[in-house]
C-alpha cells in the first residue's frame, strides 16, 4: 500500500528521503558589520562561493537518492491564492516592525508588485533597503532620528539554517518560537507552507509547538534519537519550560515516544544549540564536543499519571545514559578534534560536531574539519565531504542547513 504520510522522522539516522534546504540568497549581501551581532553572524560570507558550496551539498544529497525541496519554492507555491498572499505580506510587514501607515503601504505595494511569487518570497528574505522605496521620505520623528539605518525591513541571513525554525518529530512538527526577533521572523514561511501548501495543508499534521508559544525552542536543539527517544537541549536558545510543554503534547498524541532526554548544555554562543556540540551518526555512535562533557547534565522525562510527566536526573556518564535509553550494549562518543583542546575548539567553532546522517553510519561533513573527519573515518563512518569555507561563517554545519521531512523507518 502506498505510504501517504508527508512527514516521517522517527530517527536521526534512517535513510533520508526528503529534505528541506534554502539556497543562500541576496540576504547574505545585506549583512553589514553593524548588523552582524543582531543578525547572529560573526563574519560575512561571499555569496557566490557560498552558493557553490550549497549546490555541492544539495548534489551530495540528490546523488544519494534524497528529494531536495527548497523553502523558497514551497513558500512561493503556498501563496497561490490571492487572499492568502495578501495576508502573508501583511503579517510579514507587521513582524518586520515597519512603523507608520505610509511606509507600510509602500512596502506592501513593492511586494505585491513583484512579478512572480518566487520573486516576492526572495524579496522578503533578502530585506528591503530604504533606497528601494523611491517615494519614501522620513516623516515620523522615529524615522528622522533613525535616518542612518539602511533598511526598512531587515534581511534574514540565517534562513539557510533550515534546521531551526521548525522541526519534524515523528509525523508532526514543532513550529518554533525562536529566541531572537530576527530568527522568529523566519518561522512565518513555515506557517504558510504547512497551512497552505497543497503538499501539506490537508494532512492534519500535529503541531507539538507553535510560534505563538511564549517560551523559546529552536530546531538545532531537537534530536530524534529513535522512535521512542528524543533528545532536546536546554541551551542558549531553548528554555526548559518549552521542553516540558512539548513533551506533554507529544506523550499525549504519539504513542511511539516514551522518553525525552533533556540535555542541559552551557549557555554560550559557540554552543548555541545541542546539535552544535552533539550529533548522531549511527545506532551506537555520536560526535561530541569534549568541552560539554564535564558540565553536561541530562534529565529523563517520561509519561506520568494523567497528563503529567516524570522527571529524573541521570547521574551516570553520558555514554552509559545513551546506551541505557537506546537499548544498545555500548555507545561510542567520537570527540571533535580528538584529544587536542586546540583542534577541538577550532573544529567545533566550524561545526566539526555537526554532522548530517543520510543513512546509518553515513554522514555529510565540512571539509575544513579534517582532524575530526579522520577520526570518523577511522571509526568506520562513511563520509560525504562538502566544501565549507563560506557557509561555515554563519556558524552552522550540514545538520543545521537541512530539515529532514521524511526518513525511512529503521
Ligand atoms: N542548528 C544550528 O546550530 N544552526 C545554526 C544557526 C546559526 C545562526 N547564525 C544562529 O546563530 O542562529
Amino acid at each position: 500500500m502506498e505510504d501517504k504520510k508527508v512527514l516521517n522522522v522517527y530517527s536521526e539516522i534512517g535513510k533520508l528521503k526528503t529534505v528541506l534546504l534554502h539556497r543562500p540568497g541576496k540576504e547574505i549581501e545585506n549583512l553589514t558589520p553593524d548588523l552582524m551581532d543582531r543578525l547572529l553572524f560573526d563574519d560575512i560570507p561571499y555569496l557566490e562561493v557560498a552558493r557553490q558550496e550549497h549546490d555541492a551539498f544539495a548534489k551530495i544529497l540528490s546523488d544519494n537518492g534524497v528529494e531536495v525541496l527548497y523553502l523558497e519554492d514551497l513558500a512561493a507555491e503556498a501563496i497561490e491564492d490571492a487572499s492568502v498572499k495578501e495576508r502573508f505580506v501583511e503579517e510579514y510587514i507587521k513582524e518586520a516592525g515597519i512603523l507608520g501607515e505610509k511606509k507600510k503601504q509602500l512596502v506592501k505595494e513593492l511586494l505585491l508588485n513583484c512579478k512572480t511569487n518566487r520573486e516576492l518570497v526572495d524579496k522578503m528574505m533578502e530585506g528591503i533597503r530604504k533606497s528601494e522605496l523611491p517615494n519614501y521620505n522620513a516623516t515620523s520623528l522615529a524615522d528622522m532620528a533613525d535616518s542612518g539605518y539602511p533598511f526598512v525591513a531587515d534581511p534574514m541571513p540565517n534562513l539557510y539554517f533550515t534546521r531551526d525554525p521548525f522541526a519534524t518529530i515523528g509525523s508532526g512538527i514543532s513550529l518554533n518560537h525562536m529566541r531572537t526577533v530576527t530568527r522568529n521572523r523566519e518561522t512565518l514561511f513555515a506557517k504558510y507552507i504547512f497551512e497552505n501548501h497543497p503538499r501539506f495543508k490537508d494532512s492534519n499534521i500535529p503541531r507539538w509547538f507553535d510560534r505563538d508559544d511564549t517560551t523559546s525552542l529552536e530546531g538545532g536543539d531537537e534530536l530524534v534519537l529513535n522512535k521512542e527517544v528524543l533528545a532536546i537541549g536546554i541551551s542558549e536558545r531553548t528554555d526548559a519550560a518549552s521542553i516540558e510543554k512539548m513533551a506533554k503534547r507529544i506523550f499525549d498524541k504519539d504513542e511511539s515516544f516514551k522518553t525525552v532526554l533533556a540535555f542541559h548544555i552551557p549557555n554560550k554562543r559557540a554552543f548555541m544549540h545541542l546539535d552544535t556540540v552533539f550529533t548522531m551518526i549511527d545506532f551506537d555512535k555520536f560526535t561530541i564536543h569534549p568541552e560539554i562533557e564535564g558540565p553536561l547534565t541530562v534529565y529523563a522525562i517520561s509519561r506520568g499519571e494523567g497528563n503529567s510527566i516524570k522527571i529524573q536526573k541521570e547521574t551516570q556518564e553520558l555514554d552509559k545514559v545513551l546506551a541505557k535509553y537506546l537499548e544498545v550494549e555500548k555507545v561510542t562518543l567520537i570527540r571533535c578534534g580528538g584529544g587536542d583542546m586546540i583542534d577541538a575548539a577550532r573544529e567545533q567553532w566550524n561545526d566539526g560536531s555537526n554532522t548530517l546522517a543520510i543513512a546509518p553510519g553515513e554522514v555529510v561533513v565540512y571539509s575544513r574539519n579534517h582532524v575530526t573527519n579522520k577520526l570518523l573515518e577511522e571509526a568506520g563512518v562513511k563520509l560525504h565531504i562538502m566544501p565549507s569555507s563560506e557557509l561555515s561563517r554563519g556558524r552552522g554545519g550540514p545538520r543545521c542547513m537541512s530539515m529532514p521531512l521524511y526518513r525511512e523507518n529503521l
